[in-house]
């Protein structure tokens, strides 16, 4: 049977990684397929020494790609959201079925995209934009399509989880291990999207479509990031027996659905909190299967090519399927999408971790305590550390479940008092229903 023809914009991290995935596999791909997959036209702006490209045609233009009639799969590996959706709409609109590992595209311009892609019957993969080369999304679209999925929490950004687990278990600078994620081609073209929490942020927003069937909506993320975490907060969640953790957290209630990312204070026994390095997990609890976790290498050339090349498998599988018979874009159909609304960060309920430090004067401590019980927040555990001299002394405690807009107003209370000193942390405690 003759080849299928697939084009690859992009030529850098994860596209050699594709390129090299695609040689050195062609051989078994041609066995699952019954015809082999050809890359027939490469856009690109230099040449990767990490892959061998031969005498594959090669355009400075990715938009050559997109109109080139001999392509039946266009591979978005370009990154960002303005020529990338250019590219992918003009490739769609052209009838080319698209994959890409574009999760900003993706969860920002999804809704555009899709309906487009509907419109001209074609197919738009993306299992590498979420957890690289981890299967998630075809487990939550086909694998638990069986299931109302409950909650979804993940270490989804391989870059903050290298971070962390470098700050923790050596005690290394947070600067200076992200410089080594971008060396090794961890981090997103602007590393802030990794440390902010953006490129988490966008991950979940998918995460969350296809677990709940909503439409994409980014905006709607509470997003923070890691980089005011120190060293001083590791130390102290260990004390009291937990990890930090970056989390993901999309969550079904009865009045709506959470959709949060922060850091997470994670009982050191339960399984998210031993997912160290570049290694990505996602814990789905559905109504029928129960808990599950999906672990694996989160970012890197050759991991994330898996999750292309899979697609890209599918894709030739089954080319000559009409689209309204393909599993949906989002895994439920685009007309069975549900609105429900999406809670404030506000309406959240979880305990939490606070660190502050105060100056040593009697009374300090039954200020805060008042604070907090006036607010009605109950402390679980408090610990103060013993220091030299004048120095500020570090208070550290957990509460019990409180909702989040408690929590603010009594933090505020607390700040304003003369003898807290600096910035107060806090952070969100989830058990993942252990
Ligand atoms: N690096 C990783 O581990 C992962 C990356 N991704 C996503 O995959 C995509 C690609 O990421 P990387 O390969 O890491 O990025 P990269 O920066 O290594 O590669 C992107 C390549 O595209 C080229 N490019 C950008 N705009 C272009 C244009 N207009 N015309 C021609 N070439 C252009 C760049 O020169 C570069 O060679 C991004 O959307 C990223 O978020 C997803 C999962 C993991
Ligand atoms: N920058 C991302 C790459 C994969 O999505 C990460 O570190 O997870
Ligand atoms: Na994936």
């Amino acid at each position: 049977m003759a080849p299928v023809k697939v084009g690859i914009a992009g030529l850098g991290t994860v596209g050699s990684g594709t390129v090299n995935v695609l040689q050195s596999s062609a051989a078994d791909i041609a066995r699952r397929i019954g015809r082999p997959i050809e890359i027939t036209h490469i856009g690109a702006r230099r040449p990767n020494p990490h892959c061998d490209i031969g005498d594959i045609r090669v355009s400075a233009d990715v938009m050559a790609l997109a109109d080139d009639p001999e392509l039946d799969i266009l591979i978005e590996l370009i990154g960002g959201t303005t020529v990338a959706r250019e590219l992918v709409l003009r490739a769609i609109a052209n009838g080319k079925h698209v994959v890409t590992a574009n999760k900003a595209m993706i969860a920002e311009h999804g809704n555009e995209i899709f309906a487009a892609a509907a419109e001209h019957g074609v197919d738009v993969a993306f299992e590498a934009s979420v957890a690289g080369g981890i299967p998630i999304l075809k487990a939550l679209s086909e694998g638990l399509a069986a299931n109302r999925i409950n909650w979804v929490a993940g270490i989804i950004n391989g870059t903050g989880n290298f971070i962390l687990t470098e700050m923790r278990e050596k005690g290394r600078d947070f600067a200076d291990v992200l410089k080594e994620a971008q060396e090794l081609g961890y981090a997103e073209a602007d590393p802030t999207f990794d440390v902010e929490g953006i490129d988490a942020a966008h991950k979940l927003t998918i995460l969350a479509s296809l677990a709940f069937g909503i439409p994409l909506q980014f905006d709607k993320v509470y997003t923070e990031g890691i980089s005011k975490l120190t060293a001083e907060d590791i130390r102290a969640a260990d004390h009291f027996g937990y990890v930090i953790k970056h989390l993901g957290i999309a969550r079904q209630t009865s009045d709506g659905v959470e959709l949060r990312v922060h850091p997470t204070l994670v009982p050191k026994e339960v399984l998210l909190a031993n997912v160290n390095g570049v290694k990505n997990g996602v814990m789905v609890e559905g109504d029928a299967v129960g808990p599950t976790l999906f672990y694996g290498a989160g970012a890197g050339s050759l991991p994330t090519a898996s999750a292309v090349v899979a697609d890209v498998i599918e894709l030739a599988r089954t080319l000559a399927v009409p689209q309204a018979d393909r599993v949906p874009y989002l895994g439920f159909q685009t007309n069975g999408l549900s609105d429900q609304r999406v809670r404030d960060i506000d309406e959240v309920e979880c305990s939490f971790y606070v660190r502050l430090h105060v100056r040593d004067r009697t009374g300090v401590l039954a200020d805060i305590t008042r604070i907090l019980s006036e607010q009605g927040i109950s402390i679980e555990a408090l610990h103060q550390q013993d220091v030299d001299g004048d120095s500020p002394v570090p208070i550290v405690l957990l509460t019990h479940t409180v909702r989040e807009s408690a929590m603010r107003q009594a933090l505020e209370q607390i700040g304003a008092l003369g003898d807290v000193i600096g910035d107060i942390m806090r952070i969100r405690v989830d058990t993942l229903g252990a």
